[in-house]
């Protein structure tokens, strides 16, 4: 008998209770968040779930914009008549938005579990300006990361909305005012807001840890919370910055240092207090055995990740962005149709996947269009 694959690992060994289906992820910029957002789609797939998708052919949540409920497909029309709310009918929400809590719980139930992640500024920032270099202002008109950070002024115009991305960018996504003066009683007051809505704040450097920590809080199973690295870049478009460079990025996104400091040591208190060293080790093995056994049932090349010249499979092509060289996968040959049907989803860049459970939720309506496909 040949052995299943995708074996039913159904919240084995987790804590009790059904698992956690309502789910609210602050998708932010440039911090790993699409290879989060894989594992919440494949989640909603897989448990017939609803996401709160961008309404028509959007593909965010109105942002830079402030949320608002109207943004999601399906909300619209309800909004604005006096006395009526939206329905609590969105188990999940995870796409680009910028937070306001208010919009959010019209669309998603009392008993939402919100969580989010940060990454380091220095590398954020860094990732943010090859990716943004073409669209912010600010980078377009740089010649490079350094001489943008020895003289941000030169370059940045804290009116023009586009240049979210260039200063204070996950300050900003939770809703807050990026060019605030980093003043110690407004800093502390912002992140016991974030510490009192957002349940769990995952950080890019330690994925595998926080992993681990959601998925006991969500009581999911391992496989659902396995992915492979989504929206990478190759190594020929990330730039080493030199110890000055990094210092300034860190005085220049101070709001987002103060935010990332607080929730990183936030996460390894919480891993502490709830599994200790050991137990920890083993279920990041664990988890990392079980990415290496799907990279090798599902991907070719032993996984090495491709640029999108190599990826045969257009429907597969990552999003390309400003200087980025983002890479995306190739499938092995000769799959059968159940594995092909799991390896697929693993890799499926986000605006393929969003396109995809937008048809399945809304067939009666015009398809999102994903114009760089047809290239
Ligand atoms: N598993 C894991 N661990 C650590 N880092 C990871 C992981 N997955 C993705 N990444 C890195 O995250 C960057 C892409 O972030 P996002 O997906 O949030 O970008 S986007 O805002 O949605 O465009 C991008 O960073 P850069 O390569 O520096 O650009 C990815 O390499």
């Amino acid at each position: 008998m040949v052995a299943c694959a995708f074996p039913p690992r159904l919240f084995g060994g987790q804590a009790k209770g059904p698992p956690v289906t309502n789910i609210m992820f602050l998708k932010t910029h440039k911090t790993a968040s699409s290879t989060v957002l894989n594992i919440l789609y494949r989640f909603a797939e897989t448990h017939n779930l609803s996401v709160a998708l961008p309404a028509g052919l959007h593909v965010h949540l109105g942002y830079p914009r402030l949320f608002l409920a109207r943004y999601v497909e399906g909300v619209e029309g309800v909004e604005g008549v006096e006395g009526v709310q939206p329905q609590h009918h969105f188990n999940i929400m995870c796409n680009h938005l910028r937070f306001n809590l208010p919009e959010v719980q019209k669309v998603m139930p009392n008993n939402t579990f919100y969580f989010s992640i940060l990454r380091n500024p220095v590398f954020q920032l860094e990732s943010s300006f090859i990716y943004y270099k073409t669209y912010a202002p600010a980078f377009l008109r740089a010649p490079s990361l350094d001489a943008f950070l020895a003289s941000p002024r030169t370059f940045y115009n804290d009116s023009l909305l586009k240049n979210v991305y260039a200063k204070n960018n996950m300050w900003f996504d939770f809703g807050f005012d990026p060019n605030a003066p980093r003043e110690e009683g407004y800093v502390r007051a912002r992140i016991a807001e974030v510490e009192r809505r957002f349940q769990l704040v995952l950080i890019a450097e330690h994925l595998d840890e926080s992993l681990v920590l959601l998925r006991r809080r969500l009581r999911w199973a391992l496989d659902d919370v396995v992915a492979f690295r989504i929206n990478a870049r190759s190594a020929r478009s990330v730039t080493r910055l030199t110890p000055e460079t990094r210092e300034r990025a860190r005085s220049w996104c101070a709001l987002d240092w103060r935010l990332y400091e607080h929730f990183n040591r936030s996460l390894w208190g919480q891993l502490r207090a709830e599994l200790g060293p050991r137990q920890l080790r083993g279920e990041v093995e664990r988890l990392r055995a079980r990415r290496r056994e799907l990279a090798t049932l599902c991907l070719q090349d032993g996984g090495a990740p491709r640029n999108r010249t190599q990826i045969r499979d257009p429907r597969l092509r990552p999003y390309q962005s400003g200087k980025a060289d983002i890479l995306g996968y190739n499938l092995r040959p000769g799959l059968d149709n159940q594995t092909l049907r799991v390896c697929q989803r693993l890799v499926m860049p986000e605006l393929q996947y969003m396109a995809h459970l937008y048809a399945l939720q809304f067939p009666e309506k015009p398809r999102k269009n994903i114009p760089f496909l047809g290239e």
